[in-house]
Formats: structure tokens, C-alpha cells, sequence
């Protein structure tokens, strides 16, 4: 089957982000896949390399190819399909599976609210029907998106060599990842790092962490002069890896800081204790959205305090607990393993759907 998936970068990289995994983890089980982007700038360096089975093509207000809709039409986020794309899709002999791919979310409306049908009323493509799929961590929902070679592949990966290969000796350092958006709590963290008992090396992610991290060193040692005195925290700026990479980068560290949706979801793959930076909404409707997902993950109550400090909804942010985050972590991935990925799940319902098109 041929799949058309639309993708509008608000900002960040998670709009792009998401979709590329999506298109790459079809065409892993043998589909055709074409990604229409209005900004594809990150993938120069998030898939230099591109992929034989996903095509890339520019979305532009004025249709630059004219290429007939394929068999499944999916609007990330919410992102609405060009009008001509419309016209296209209402002309086609069997009328393409139409899906609005929404953001994830362990809020019970995922599950309530997946798969539902909304009937198209006006425009080009008026009496065609739209599905909602949520992507989630229940089994009512449309899963995560998990590549079917992850354990093997985690398996045969060797993190010593990988960090080598980045110029990263670990010795007897704790490893830590950092990608964020300008946490309140970063001087606290990066003061609670350079105090505690051992050797931390802090690699942060470039863009906002890597701005954010700056600036929380400037303002402790204006503030805290000799915060690092012992030496025992030392940061390394990373470029701005592929996302394979980054996926290795997870797979590395003993705790990683991730933030938006797509590191989540690769943070809980890694199945390493991790700290989630959510996107922040102007209505504060992240503060219901991570509660949620505390709830659902069962965080243990240091880790449940961590992110609410994290996240600006607390001020204090309590020691780091590696056991009892690490014990969270390894039974959420176990937990999710066990369920069916987001492409299974997406295929299995197009199947279902093109039946009655
Ligand atoms: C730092 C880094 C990231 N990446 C990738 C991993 C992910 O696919 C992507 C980052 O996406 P996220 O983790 O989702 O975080 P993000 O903050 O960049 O994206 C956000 O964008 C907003 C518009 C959405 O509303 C949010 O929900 C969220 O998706 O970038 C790399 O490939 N290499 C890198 O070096």
C-alpha cells in the first residue's frame, strides 16, 4: 500500500520527528510511504541518509507534483489537507483510508476517542469520513511506535564503544542525557550533580538544552561561585545526531532527560530510568497531561516529585532515586512490550477500514 502522511512543523522537531519514524517503521514491514512536510530542514540531519521506501515531498500551497492520493492518507496533528490533495482523494476510484493522526497523551480521551469516525461535511472531500487514532500506552488505544527489531537490536548494540565513538570515556562516571526545553529547575539540577557522591558527565543535546544549559552556568557561578569546585560534573555539548543516534544516545545513559513526545517514547524503549520535560501549553493543560502519565507509568513518589519540580509545578526538586526509577522504568517497557506497536495497530485498522471504503 501506498501511504501519504502530512506534516506541518510547528515547532520543535517532534511534528517531523514523529512522522519520519512513522513512514520509516512502515517501510520497514514492506509499505510505501511519502512524507509531505512544509519544513524538511531537520531531516538533513535527523536522516541524512533518507530511506529507500519513504519519499520525501514538499508541501506547498500550490501542488509542485501532481501525484494521486495513495491508500492511506494520514494528517499529523491535526494538520489540514491541502484543498487540491482533497479534490484528488474525492476523484480516486476507492476513496483513500483518511486518518488524523493525534498527539500523545495518557489522558483517558485517548482511549474514548480513538478510532472514532468524523464525517467530512464541507469542502472538496464533503461525505468522505475521517478517523481519529490515538496513539497511547493502553491496549484501547493505537499503542506506541516501536520498530519490530528493538530488543535485537538493543541487544547486540555495545554502549561503551558507541560513547567511545563520540569521544565519551565513561569510566566510573554516571552518564547522563539532557534534552529539554529551559526547565526552572536546571540550576538546581545541575548544583544537585555537582555535589552528589559521583562523577557525572552531562551530554546535552544542541539547540534550546545546550542555550539553557549556558545559562543556568552563568547564573551559578554568579550566584554560587565554586558550585563545581570538585570537578565532579562534567557537561559535553553533542551536535545534532541522526535519529538512530539519538536512539543510541538513550540506549547509553543511565538516566535520561527527554522532553515532547517522540524522546518519551524512545526514553521508555530504553527502558533507563528517565525524567520527561513535557511541552508546555499556555492553559498549563501539560500539568493534567504529565499527571496522567505519572499516574499511568506508577512513578514511585520521588519520581512523581522530580518531574513536578522538572516541569515548574514544584518548587524543590528531591535527590535522584536510581533504584526505584530504574525498577518504574524496566516494568513500564515490560508493560508496553507486551501490547501491539502503533504501525500494527494502524495497519490491522486501515485493513478493517479499506474492507468497507
Ligand atoms: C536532540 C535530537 C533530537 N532528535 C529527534 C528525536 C525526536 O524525533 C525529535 C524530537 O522530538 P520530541 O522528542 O517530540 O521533542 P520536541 O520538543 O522537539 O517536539 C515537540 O514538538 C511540538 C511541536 C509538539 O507539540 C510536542 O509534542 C513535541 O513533539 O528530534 C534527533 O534525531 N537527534 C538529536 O540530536
Amino acid at each position: 500500500m501506498v501511504w501519504d502522511i502530512f506534516c506541518k512543523v510547528i515547532d520543535n522537531h517532534g511534528d517531523i520527528g514523529v512522522c519520519w519514524r512513522l513512514a520509516t517503521q512502515l517501510a520497514g514491514r514492506g509499505e510505501s510511504a511519502r512524507v509531505w512536510v512544509d519544513d524538511p530542514s531537520a531531516l538533513a540531519w535527523m536522516a541524512p541518509s533518507g530511506h529507500e521506501r519513504v519519499e520525501v515531498i514538499a508541501w506547498t500551497d500550490e501542488p509542485a507534483v501532481a501525484l494521486a492520493p495513495g491508500d492511506v492518507v494520514i494528517e499529523a496533528f491535526g494538520c489540514e489537507l491541502p484543498q487540491h490533495f482533497q479534490e484528488q482523494m474525492a476523484q480516486r476510484a476507492t476513496r483513500p483510508v483518511w486518518i488524523n493522526l493525534e498527539y500523545l497523551t495518557a489522558e483517558s480521551f485517548a482511549e474514548r476517542n480513538h478510532t472514532l469516525a468524523s464525517p467530512v461535511l464541507t469542502g472538496p472531500a464533503a461525505g468522505a469520513t475521517k478517523f481519529f487514532f490515538y496513539p497511547g500506552f493502553t491496549g484501547g488505544t493505537g499503542g506506541l511506535l516501536r520498530e519490530t527489531r528493538l530488543d535485537d537490536a538493543q541487544h547486540a548494540f555495545d554502549a561503551d564503544a558507541w560513547l567511545r565513538a563520540q569521544g565519551i570515556e565513561r569510566g566510573d562516571s554516571m552518564v547522563v542525557s539532557l534534552f529539554c526545553y529551559e526547565p526552572a529547575a536546571m540550576c538546581q539540577l545541575l548544583a544537585q550533580l555537582a555535589s552528589g557522591p559521583r562523577q557525572v558527565a552531562l551530554l546535552v543535546a544542541d539547540g534550546r538544552p545546550a542555550a539553557a544549559i549556558h545559562q543556568a552556568i552563568a547564573a551559578l557561578d554568579e550566584a554560587t561561585p565554586g558550585w563545581n569546585s570538585r570537578h565532579h560534573l562534567a557537561v559535553k555539548l553533542l551536535p545534532l545526531l541522526t535519529q538512530p543516534d539519538f536512539d543510541h544516545l538513550l540506549w547509553s545513559c543511565d538516566l535520561n532527560f527527554v522532553r515532547g513526545e517522540d524522546s518519551l517514547v524512545r526514553a521508555l524503549w530504553a527502558g533507563r530510568p528517565f525524567i520527561w520535560h513535557i511541552y508546555p501549553q499556555h492553559d498549563d493543560a501539560h500539568h493534567t497531561k504529565l499527571l496522567a502519565f505519572l499516574d499511568w507509568i506508577e512513578a514511585p513518589a520521588s519520581l512523581r516529585e522530580f518531574h513536578l519540580a522538572w516541569n515548574g509545578m514544584n518548587n524543590a526538586l528531591p535527590a535522584i532515586d536510581m533504584a526505584s526509577w530504574a525498577a518504574c522504568a524496566a516494568h513500564a517497557r515490560n508493560r508496553l512490550l507486551a501490547q501491539d506497536d502503533l504501525v500494527t495497530n494502524l495497519m490491522r485498522f486501515v485493513r478493517q477500514k479499506g474492507m468497507h471504503a
